[in-house]
């Protein structure tokens, strides 16, 4: 398996790899030593006695496969692994080329159970998409060696050389964004529909999703009506608002992910990031559809849209500060050129400590996404960035603290200068 999944690593000697230890991450490249030189030591493992450590990386070429394989990864190396190994997630990437981010885990081995460790490695390098190396300390422990493990016996591939380990800078922004494009955040409905549809054999549900779907992204006229996106964090008041809205504006209620997909919604909530986001993201095409037809009728007020699906994703795909995220402009934030736009989208915005007593007052369970942004303000902060930064349309952004009629008449007034209603 070891030879296989090594042609789908190419530029082994370019790569950069980044383990989190203790949270933060440390990135590493390789290096062959020459004659004479002086090899940079690597960042010290906290852990002094261990001596030797490993990295799986997860580099099946069938893309749903290789995100369903990493999250079963970590369950089955949590099982067999001692509370000791410290598993930490790992990822390996070429510096500013898109889709050459590949994931996995790293540990360190445990002297004591080391055959048992091999003999796991074994298994797993048998009959999953993994690459395997190990890293051997030396002498004056902070110069350690990477090599493919179990070593290759024949056929020198660059990969299969020994090399040293030695720092890296941390690159400009997080890893993670070198993916995002059509796996965390999908921006045709072809792209998010292939997703699902080799998802079938695995996720029944998948099959029952795809039946609902629109015929394609079919180039509707505009509708007649204005369309009004309100998007926000939970309890930020969008239910209120859009109900306000409706009643005032005499108008049709929608909302993303569409009534019709509710039965498989905590099905999917369940799947890696790429089934999930892929989910979502069809959900927004049957809305669109939903818009294109009551549209022609009356005005549409749409709760939640593009906007949460595209925000949500990035935010979660990529940790750390705001400053890890894509740059303002990047193509990440772009809209869909095949889903329909609204004419307005308003942000509702919210002091953390107001949406908290909203949550506590409402007092209705929360999906783990939501409890995430309770409890990590950095990811809160990710999530309205995201929004902020999504063009074609923008966002307009309304203070949502004033009381619920204040917020009305606000957004009323935005709506009429917009829209001619
Ligand atoms: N302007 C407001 N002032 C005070 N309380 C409000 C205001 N708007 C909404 N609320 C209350 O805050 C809580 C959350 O509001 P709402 O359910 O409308 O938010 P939401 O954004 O739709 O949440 P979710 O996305 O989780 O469904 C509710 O109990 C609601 O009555
Ligand atoms: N258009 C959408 C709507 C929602 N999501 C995801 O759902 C979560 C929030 O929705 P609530 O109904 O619980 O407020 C959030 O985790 C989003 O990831 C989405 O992706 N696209």
């Amino acid at each position: 398996m070891a030879r296989r999944t090594a042609s789908l690593l190419p530029q082994w000697s370019s790569r950069i790899f980044s383990v989190e230890l203790d949270g933060a991450p440390h990135y590493f490249a390789i290096k062959e030593k020459h004659r004479g030189e002086e090899v940079p030591r690597l960042f010290t493992l906290k852990a002094r006695h261990y001596e030797r450590c490993y990295s799986l990386l997860v580099c099946s070429s069938d893309r749903v496969r290789r995100a369903k394989f990493y999250g079963e990864l970590k369950d089955k190396l949590l099982r067999h692994l001692s509370p000791e190994s410290d598993l930490s997630p790992m990822s390996s990437f070429l510096p500013d080329v898109k889709d050459s981010l590949v994931r996995g885990y790293f540990f360190k081995g445990d002297s004591q159970s080391s055959s048992s460790t091999e003999r796991l490695l074994q298994e797993l390098i048998q009959r999953d998409p993994v690459l395997v190396c190990s890293y051997l300390r030396g002498e004056d422990g902070q110069l350690w060696t990477q090599r493919l493990w179990p070593p290759a016996e024949s056929q020198m591939t660059e990969m299969s050389k020994d090399y040293y380990v030695v720092p890296s800078e941390a690159p400009k922004y997080h890893p993670s964004v070198l993916n995002i494009v059509n796996s965390d955040v999908f921006y045709s409905f072809e792209e998010a529909y292939e997703v699902l549809k080799k998802c079938g054999d695995i996720i029944p549900e998948a099959k029952s999703v795809l039946e609902l779907l629109p015929s394609g992204a079919e180039t509707r006229s505009k509708p007649d009506f204005p369309v009004i996106v309100i998007e926000g964090l939970d309890a930020t008041g969008k239910t209120t608002l859009t109900e306000s809205l409706r009643d005032t504006l005499k108008a049709v209620l929608l909302q993303s992910p569409p009534q019709c997909l509710s039965p498989w919604r905590a099905r999917f909530d369940q799947e890696p990031p790429l089934i999930r986001r892929a989910f979502y993201a069809l959900g927004n095409y049957i809305t669109a559809e939903q818009i294109g037809q009551q549209g022609m009728k009356t005005p549409v007020i749409v709760d939640r849209f593009w906007h949460s699906t595209a925000a949500y994703a990035i935010a979660t795909a990529v940790s750390g500060p705001l400053s890890n995220l894509p740059a303002e402009g990047s193509e990440v934030y772009r809209w869909p050129s095949d889903l329909l736009q609204p004419n307005l989208v308003v942000l509702l915005t919210l002091d953390p400590e107001e949406r908290k007593r909203r949550l506590r007052n409402r007092g209705q369970g929360k999906t783990e996404e939501e409890q995430e942004l309770d409890h990590n303000q950095l990811f809160r902060l990710r999530v309205e960035e995201a929004y902020r930064r999504i063009s074609g349309p923008s966002c307009i952004t309304v203070d949502a603290s004033p009381s619920a009629d204040q917020v009305l008449q606000q957004v009323l007034l935005l709506i009429r200068g917009k829209c001619h209603l």
